[in-house]
């Protein structure tokens, strides 16, 4: 048969026509059902929000900012998109983390070939299985006894390239590059038992750093892992060590869930990226808020040197449980981890069945519906965290300048740490949270025992971005050595 190009265009185009419209059409139904049919139609929120998922793309980038103005317009509970709700009021905080609750699908959207990592798992059983064999790996038990001495080497090579590359010449370096290859050193040497070098070779190496922060390429970062596993077997030193991941080993434990080396890599990728990115975003604004709160500052190094001086910290690097007597300095973690919690955007959760009856029963959640909150918006509750929730104010967990007497504080700090969200919430709460508190509390204090720490460019600080955890790109700083 013959066909030419004038006999066939208008069929061609009628089909298009057909399609588009049909595409319109559902799309029209989807969106009608969305904003007056939907179980969740009565809940305020955005417009666009309640008629389609896509608006989830510009709330997941600005939840933190732009949800806290949701809130102050449409109230506690928040439509999001058609099947997201979001919350502000952190007393429904163990009824929606409570301990059986699922994680939605958007958890496994980015899973690395067949198998999902803890984080990833979505029914609690499976996250359970996982979990009661990481969480020992990961205690502090274990963090003192296996890993502490090598965070130890690691900050020492750490503060003595910034002498090398900042006090010796005077300069600034960038910090957010150089804290990654801390970050990524005190790994390599907890997981695969050597530092994997970057911050000694300033630069880094075999793109592993790239591949996490490029939307995570996990084909790089699961080469890496497999060459950096085999190390042990082939270098005799390694050995005898321990290593973070050994409690996962079928031959030490007897639980009835094993973990597969395919389950194992994709741990151990979750754990790297979020050992980086976790740490680091708070490491930078917990530095910046000293350099732009000139009295802390000075507050704080006096507080280190004077406990330097009675003899109250290890050389060469500081004991973990010593940096926890420091009472200003504590203060000041935890405002930093509150004020600018790492992870800032929507954690949601399940709502299971038969759904959840809220404020006293008057407000009706059904079950399947996706909620949750986000820790930007939790930590600025005055009920909760007091007057002035957006200011970074150490003093507020210090009773003599609370204003307060010593019952009504201490009643005020449970009530922090109770709804405080920093780690997460529930079962699901960080896993590598003893991991981060040794690491960010030896390494703040050890900066400022040895380094006057200052930047170049007061008017801009830092690159700063607002993704599922804070991102923080050149802080320049400049490190003048201590005597
Ligand atoms: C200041 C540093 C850190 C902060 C603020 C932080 C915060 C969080 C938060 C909020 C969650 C819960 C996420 C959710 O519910 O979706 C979480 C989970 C997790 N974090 Fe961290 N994290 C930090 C550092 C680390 C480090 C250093 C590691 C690894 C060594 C780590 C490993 C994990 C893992 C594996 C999970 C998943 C836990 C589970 O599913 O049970 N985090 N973290």
């Amino acid at each position: 048969m013959n066909f030419t190009l004038p006999t066939m265009l208008p069929g061609a185009t009628l089909i298009l026509q057909a399609l588009l419209a049909l595409f319109m059409g559902c799309t029209l139904y989807v969106c009608i059902y969305n904003r007056c049919l939907h179980p969740l139609a009565n809940f305020p929120g955005p417009f666009l929000g309640s008629l389609t998922d896509w608006y989830l793309v510009y709330v997941i980038c600005s939840v933190p900012t732009f949800g806290l103005e949701l809130h102050k317009k449409y109230g506690p509970i928040v439509r999001l998109v058609p099947n997201l709700l979001s919350f502000s009021d952190p007393t429904l905080l163990p009824q929606i983390y409570h301990r059986s609750t699922d994680k939605p699908a958007f958890y496994g959207s980015w899973m690395f070939g067949h198998t999902a990592s803890m984080f990833q798992s979505l029914k609690h059983a499976d996250h359970y299985a996982k979990k009661r064999l990481v969480a020992p790996c990961c205690s502090m038990n274990a963090m003192k006894t296996h890993h502490e001495a090598k965070i130890d080497e690691r900050i020492e090579e750490f503060c003595a390239k910034l002498s090398e590359r900042s006090s010796a010449t005077g300069r600034a370096l960038d910090f957010s590059e150089h804290l990654r290859w801390f970050l990524s050193d005190v790994w390599s040497h907890l997981v695969y038992g050597k530092p994997y070098g970057p911050l000694a070779q300033g630069r880094d190496v075999n793109e592993l750093l790239a591949a996490i922060q490029g939307v995570y390429s996990m084909s790089a970062s699961a080469a890496n892992f497999d060459r950096l596993m085999d190390r042990r077997r082939l270098e005799s030193d390694l050995r005898n060590e321990t290593l973070f991941f050994d409690g996962l080993d079928p031959k030490h434990n007897s639980r009835e869930f094993q973990y597969s080396r395919e389950d194992l890599r994709a741990e151990v990728i979750t754990f790297t990226a979020a050992t980086l990115d976790g740490v680091a975003a708070f490491i930078s604004p917990f530095i910046d808020n000293l350099i732009t709160h000139p009295a802390a500052y000075a507050r704080l190094v006096e507080e280190i040197q004077a406990a330097d001086r009675a003899g109250h910290l290890k050389k060469p690097v500081v004991a973990y449980d010593e940096t926890t007597r420091l009472p200003f300095f504590m203060a000041c973690i935890n405002e930093t981890l509150r004020r600018y919690a790492p992870a800032q955007t929507i954690l949601p959760r399940l709502v299971s069945s038969p759904g959840y009856h809220l404020f006293g029963g008057k407000v009706y959640v059904p079950a399947g519906t996706q909620m949750g909150a986000s820790p930007y918006i939790i930590h600025r509750d005055e009920a909760i965290f007091g007057a002035d929730p957006d200011t970074w104010k150490p003093e507020r967990w210090i009773q003599e300048e609370s204003g307060m007497d010593a019952r009504t504080h201490e009643a005020y700090i449970k009530k922090m740490e109770k709804y405080g969200m920093w780690w997460g919430y529930g079962d699901r709460e960080c896993a590598g949270k003893y991991y981060a508190e040794m690491e960010m509390q030896k390494l703040c204090v050890e900066l400022l025992r040895r380094f006057d720490i200052e930047t170049p460019t007061p008017g801009k600080r830092f690159t700063h971005a607002r993704w599922a955890v804070g991102m923080f790109w050149g802080q320049q700083l400049i490190f003048k050595g201590r005597n």
